[in-house]
């Protein structure tokens, strides 16, 4: 079968976007995911992401880690967003769901403003926070993070957490609001450039552990800049918004 993508990147985060609004794709075949991300015998991405028509909502996102499995992207949602803008579904803002439940966000100019879910899961640990944003993150500070052993440190860290496990960031905070962020992602299992669910746990860890007052923090990433605003109400995070830029890198086929 001849398959067409659109390669997207947030921050580095990339991923194969597949229109699958005719439902075309064999979603039962899951090795067809991990061929697609594989850098060296595949297109290579972070993940794959389906687009489908929903009847409620604008579209419906699907999200893949390249081992297949099913969870929210917070850097894929944004590059979602831009994806249905280049196919004509949305113009400027957009209501749609994935597999976290409903999104809000709005595009100008590549960069997109996404919603996130409310964060009402927030464990302190010893040295830790555990927090729920779209999926599972551990958030942990650390010294000198340019030279921190984060895949070494991550793999151990992902395994300690219960099945599905969790993805590992770790953070050095620049000053008073702003945080640099490196993660280990599950499902990658390796370091990616930025994780957007990534970053707004850290954003939510840091203001519940007084490492910062503010509501709108800046997260450095490997791969470019990202930026999560919030509100806090008794110990619950919502109107958490992930800002950053989402663009468009090639379109192809390939026979799959
Ligand atoms: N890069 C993503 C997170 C992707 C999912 C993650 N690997 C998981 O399994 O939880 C993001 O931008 O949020």
């Amino acid at each position: 079968m001849n398959l067409m993508f659109f390669k997207y990147q947030g921050t580095g985060n990339d991923f194969v976007m597949i229109d699958n609004r005719t439902k075309t794709f064999p979603k039962e075949k899951t090795d067809i995911i991990s061929q697609l991300c594989d850098r060296h015998f595949g297109i290579g991405a972070d993940g794959v992401i389906l687009i489908e028509n929903d009847d409620d909502f604008d579209f419906k996102m699907i999200y893949y880690n390249p081992d297949a499995s099913e969870t929210f992207c917070g850097n894929g949602g944004r590059c979602t967003v831009a994806f249905a803008k280049q196919l004509g579904i949305i113009d400027s803002k957009t209501h749609f769901l994935a597999v976290d439940g409903e999104h809000f966000a709005e595009i100008n100019n590549s960069i997109v403003s996404l919603k996130m879910i409310d964060v009402e899961e927030i464990k302190i640990q010893e040295n830790s926070v555990f927090a729920y944003t779209g999926t599972q993150h551990h958030v942990e500070m650390v010294n000198e993070l340019k030279d921190f052993p984060v895949y070494e440190k991550g793999k151990e860290i992902r395994y300690s957490y219960a099945e599905p496990g969790s993805n590992v960031n770790f953070v050095e905070q620049l000053n008073n609001d702003t945080f640099k962020v490196r993660t280990y992602e599950k499902g990658v299992e390796n370091e990616t450039l930025a994780c957007g669910t990534g970053v707004t746990a850290v954003a939510v860890a840091m203001h519940k552990t007084n490492k910062t007052k503010s509501n709108h923090i800046y997260l450095p990433v490997e791969g470019g800049n990202l930026e999560v605003s919030f509100k806090e109400e008794n110990g619950i995070y919502n109107n958490i918004f992930l800002i950053g830029p989402a663009q468009f890198v090639f379109k192809g086929n390939i026979s799959i």
